[in-house]
This record gives structure tokens, C-alpha cells and sequence, in this order.
């Protein structure tokens, strides 16, 4: 047994008893236990356990019940880098070089010519090796960025895809137990050869890896093998106000499986460590489990993006119920007898025909794709300026698709973010029935987010701001002799904006939005009491 387990990780005396938590730990007595808590293992002492199963493979459990908002997970990454295909960023702090409203800090790096924003990159340790290789090989860079003149700053430079594969590549000498831990995560080797992308990959990366930089002891496979794991477990990274948007590979969170419904969320602190916080409360046993994928996308998409991007056919409750949890947000409604939903026979199948649940009218399930496609195409297409064309797009649907079809409740979605924010609709210009509107979106989409995104979501905290910030405008609104009407809808608001407190309690970017709030309510709380006094 290692001594961690046989003696008190208090004061090292022989000890029996074990953290029930996380079992790494033992102590000779309660007290002890309640002082290393104190001194730290509160902190460190984890409450899952990797276990592994034939569906999901290695996944993380709960070793004892934890409660909504609690933090489960924090990690720091292993390897950072630009994504396959990226904009123009840094190679030292991942910024992105061209963003618009900055000054641009285009610079060369002097041994290697890979763009950084100044001389200070250089010496970034996330550069360093990378540049050593590519100096000595004599590779120059082809990336060249004239801010002035470049207007697109989203374009994307394949010649990226390199770095991150390098980067794991290095870790081999540099910190060979990382590179093992890393050599160990999930592939989908196989299936990814047989994709065109690594059709192009194998016949350009190997040659630029092997010839060009001459590391000729790697083999195709195993170079390729690096590829497939940074594509099956690295985690985006965006943090909009450091003009960062990379991936990240963290060896631990990449353990954790995937749930259309799932019941924790992540965020990225400045250091880009990732940190899992409950979205509501999971019982001991339980799996943890993120979303890998988007809640307002139909179980066929959802279910195809799954199978390209991470190489498994998800069978959550979700994806395994043709009514989607009795949301049927796939279905579309039958036209011939105007009365049923379509939905697949069986949702696990991709291939499986759709069927009326009232008449006898089926559907293949390519159709159903094809009028998908299209729907999305035609959203694409809309101008979100306003929520004319929106609204326009619900009014000419509202036969054939259903008020929760997945197609409605985006076009819903970006209505409650143009309601009380477009130039000509802003809070204080939105005419009474577009302000009950926006209400009702918020409120239709809130009812959904219970169902796919519950709990602690930062989808469902977004929406709350936004009803949050209606419902007040509807108060101030109020006649002053209807203060009864008014004193209720402010109280609901304030119920609001205390669940907000409580969502998005660690995002620090969120504290001046919700300050705001607060001192908007506030004032139309005082507003109603001078009111009632009169
Ligand atoms: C980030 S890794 C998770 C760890 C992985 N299970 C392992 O053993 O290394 C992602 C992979 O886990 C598997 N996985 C995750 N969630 C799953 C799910 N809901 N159903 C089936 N497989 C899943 C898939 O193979 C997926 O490509």
C-alpha cells in the first residue's frame, strides 16, 4: 500500500481511516481529518473516480453526492496551441494578432518567422520548442499578415494544424509521464484515416514533420495517432477579452463523457485552467458528464455531429426518445393530417424511417435531412439586423414546424437577443407588444433550456438576464395606480436576478452586467415605494 494510504495525512502517524470522498487519503482520528480539510484537502480532495465502462469507455463518476454550483473539477493545461485552422494569432500568447479595435502588434519572430505580437513572445515556453525545430530546419514561415491591408481578420491559416501536433511531440523529451498520459487518451485512429481530412493530413503533415523538419524517428501512425487525440479530446478555448480563441488538451477533463443532457458545465479562468461546476445536484454513482455538443440542434444533428467529430453514436436518454423528452424538437408537423408530429421510428438509427404518430404518413429519414438542411439554409440567410425577417420566417412556418421544433427555437433565440438590443429596438424604444414579446420568447425558450440545459446553465442564466431586464421595463412601464401589478413583476425580477447571482457566480465578466442590474432594480423598487406612498 503506498504510505499516502497508511499514514495520517495530518501527522503521518498509522492511520486506518479513509477519506470516503476520494479514498486518496487516510487519518488516524476525526479531528485529523477535519484539520487537513481545513489545511487544503478541501481543495484537493476529488469526489469522482475514473471507471470505464463498454459504451462510454474511461468516464468520470461521483464518488458521493454533490451539490448544484459546487466546483469538481480544475485543471491546468497540458499543451495549448491554435486550432487546425486558425486566424493569425500569437505563437507565444495565443492573442489573436489582427482583431479588430486593436493596435496591431504584428511582429516576426526573429529565428523562426511565425507571426507573434512582439519581440517579448519570443521566449514564451509554449514557442520555444517549436521554433528551435523550425529554425534549425530552416523553415520559413509563409504566413504573412498586413494589418493594414488585410480585411478579412477571420481568415483562417490551415498551416496552423502543425503547432499543437508539435507541440504534444516535444513533451516526449521535455516531460516524457506527460507524453505517456497523453499517448494514452482515445483515438478514433482507424475510423479518422478513412476521412478526407486525414487523407490530406497524412499526405501533408508526415512529409512537413519527417522531411522538412527531419524528425525521422517518428512514425506516420504515430504522428497521426497525436492528430486523432488532439481531435477527439481537446477543449476550444475562448476568452473574447484577451482576443484568445485556441484548443487545449487537459489529460483529466478529457475522462469526462458526453450527455445530450448533461449535468455539469466548464469555464476557462485567465490561465485557460478549465474548471467543472455542478449544473445541478448529482447523486453518488452518478456519471459526470458535459455536452460535447449543442442543446438547440435536433438529435440528428446533434447525433451526425457526435459521429464526425468525436466518433460515437450517442444513446442518451435524449437522443433515444423520438419525442426528444416530450419536447419534439426534431418533428415537424404532418401536412396531411394537421394534426400529428412527425418523428423517426427509431432515433438511434440514423437511417430509420419517419412516421406521423396520427395518419400513415412516413417519411425517410434523407428527406427529413434534406428539409433540415434547408430550413438551416434559410436561417443562414435571414438578416438578424432586425427581427423583421425572424419573425417573418416564424409566421411562414408556423404550419409545418412546431412552436419547439429545434429550427423555431433558434430563430427565437436570436430574437430575444435582438428585442431590447438592435438599433430601433432597444429597451426604451420597444413598443408594448414587442416588450410582452420578448417576455413570452424568454419565457417559451426558458421552459426548453429546463429540459436540455437545466439547472445552472449558462444558457439558462442568459435567458433569465434577458427576462430579467423585460420584466423590469415592463414594470417601469406600469400606470402609477396599478402599483400592485408593479410591486408583483418586480418581485419576480428580483427572484430572477438572484438565481442569476447565483449562475454566474464565477464569471468574473459577468459581475459589471449584473451590478448594473441590481442598481436598474433597485432604482424602479424605490420608484414603486414612492409611488405607494403618494
Ligand atoms: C474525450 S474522450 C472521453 C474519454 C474516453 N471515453 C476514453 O476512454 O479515453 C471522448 C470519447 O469518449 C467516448 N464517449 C464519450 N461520451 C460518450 C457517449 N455518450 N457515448 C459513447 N461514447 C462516448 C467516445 O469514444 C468519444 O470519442
Amino acid at each position: 500500500m503506498p504510505s499516502a494510504l497508511t499514514n495520517c495525512a495530518f501527522c503521518q502517524a498509522r492511520a486506518s481511516q479513509i477519506c470516503a470522498a476520494c479514498k486518496s487519503v487516510v487519518y488516524c482520528s476525526r479531528e485529523h481529518q477535519k484539520e487537513h480539510w481545513k489545511k487544503g484537502h478541501k481543495r484537493e480532495c476529488k469526489c469522482y473516480e475514473v471507471a470505464s465502462n463498454d459504451m462510454l469507455g474511461r468516464h468520470l463518476r461521483a464518488t458521493r453526492d454533490i451539490k448544484i454550483g459546487e466546483q469538481i473539477l480544475r485543471e491546468a493545461p497540458l499543451v495549448v496551441g491554435p486550432k487546425v485552422a486558425s486566424a493569425p494569432i500569437c505563437l507565444g500568447c495565443h492573442r489573436n494578432i489582427g482583431a479588430p479595435g486593436k493596435s496591431m502588434n504584428y511582429y516576426k519572430c526573429s529565428s523562426c518567422t511565425w507571426p507573434l505580437c512582439g519581440k517579448e513572445c519570443e521566449q514564451s515556453p509554449h514557442h520555444r520548442g517549436e521554433c528551435q525545430l523550425m529554425a534549425q530546419s530552416n523553415f520559413q514561415s509563409k504566413i504573412n499578415y498586413h494589418p493594414d491591408q488585410d480585411q478579412n481578420q477571420e481568415r483562417k491559416e490551415s498551416a496552423y494544424c502543425v503547432i499543437m501536433l508539435l507541440r504534444c511531440m516535444l513533451l516526449k523529451t521535455s516531460q516524457p509521464e506527460d507524453f505517456v498520459r497523453l499517448f494514452s487518451l482515445e483515438d478514433h485512429l482507424k475510423e479518422r484515416l478513412e476521412t478526407p481530412l486525414y487523407q490530406v493530413l497524412r499526405a501533408n503533415l508526415i512529409t512537413f514533420i519527417k522531411t522538412v523538419l527531419g524528425l525521422r524517428e517518428w512514425s506516420e501512425m504515430e504522428i497521426l495517432r497525436i492528430a486523432a487525440i488532439l481531435d477527439t479530446n481537446t477543449f476550444e478555448v475562448r476568452q473574447p477579452k484577451e482576443r484568445r480563441k485556441v484548443r487545449a488538451l487537459y489529460p483529466g477533463a478529457a475522462m469526462i463523457s458526453h450527455d445530450c443532457v448533461p449535468n455539469m458545465r466548464h469555464r476557462f479562468d485567465d490561465n485557460m485552467n478549465i474548471i467543472f461546476l455542478a449544473k445541478r445536484a448529482i447523486s453518488k454513482g452518478e456519471i459526470l458528464n458535459i455536452s460535447y455538443t449543442q442543446p438547440l440542434r435536433s438529435t440528428i444533428q446533434r447525433r451526425l455531429h457526435l459521429r464526425q467529430a468525436k466518433c460515437f453514436d450517442c444513446a442518451c436518454q435524449r437522443c433515444s426518445d423520438p419525442s426528444e423528452l416530450g419536447t419534439f424538437a426534431a418533428a415537424q408537423m404532418c401536412l396531411k393530417c394537421k394534426a400529428g408530429k412527425i418523428i423517426p421510428l427509431n432515433p438511434l438509427q440514423n437511417s430509420s424511417p419517419w412516421k406521423c404518430q396520427l395518419c400513415n404518413v412516413k417519411k425517410s429519414a434523407k428527406e427529413i435531412i434534406t428539409i433540415d438542411n434547408q430550413l438551416q439554409l434559410e436561417i443562414e440567410s435571414l438578416d438578424k439586423s432586425t427581427p423583421t425577417a425572424l419573425e417573418d420566417f416564424i409566421y411562414r412556418h408556423r404550419i409545418d414546424l412546431h412552436e419547439t421544433n429545434t429550427h423555431v427555437l433558434q430563430v427565437k433565440y436570436a430574437l430575444t437577443q435582438l428585442y431590447g438590443n438592435a438599433p430601433g429596438f432597444s429597451m426604451d424604444e420597444l413598443t408594448e407588444d414587442n416588450l410582452k414579446r420578448k417576455v413570452q420568447l424568454c419565457e417559451d425558450l426558458l421552459k426548453l433550456a429546463d429540459i436540455f440545459d437545466g439547472g445552472w446553465s449558462i444558457f439558462r442564466g442568459n435567458l433569465l438576464i434577458d427576462l430579467e431586464e423585460a420584466l423590469v421595463a415592463q414594470a417601469m412601464r406600469v400606470p402609477e395606480d396599478e402599483a400592485t401589478e408593479c410591486e408583483a413583476i418586480l418581485r419576480q425580477a428580483a427572484e430572477l436576478l438572484t438565481e442569476i447571482g447565483n449562475i454566474m457566480k464565477y464569471e468574473t465578466e459577468m459581475e459589471e452586467v449584473l451590478q448594473e442590474r441590481q442598481r436598474i432594480l433597485d432604482h424602479a423598487l424605490e420608484r414603486f415605494k414612492e409611488v405607494e406612498e403618494c
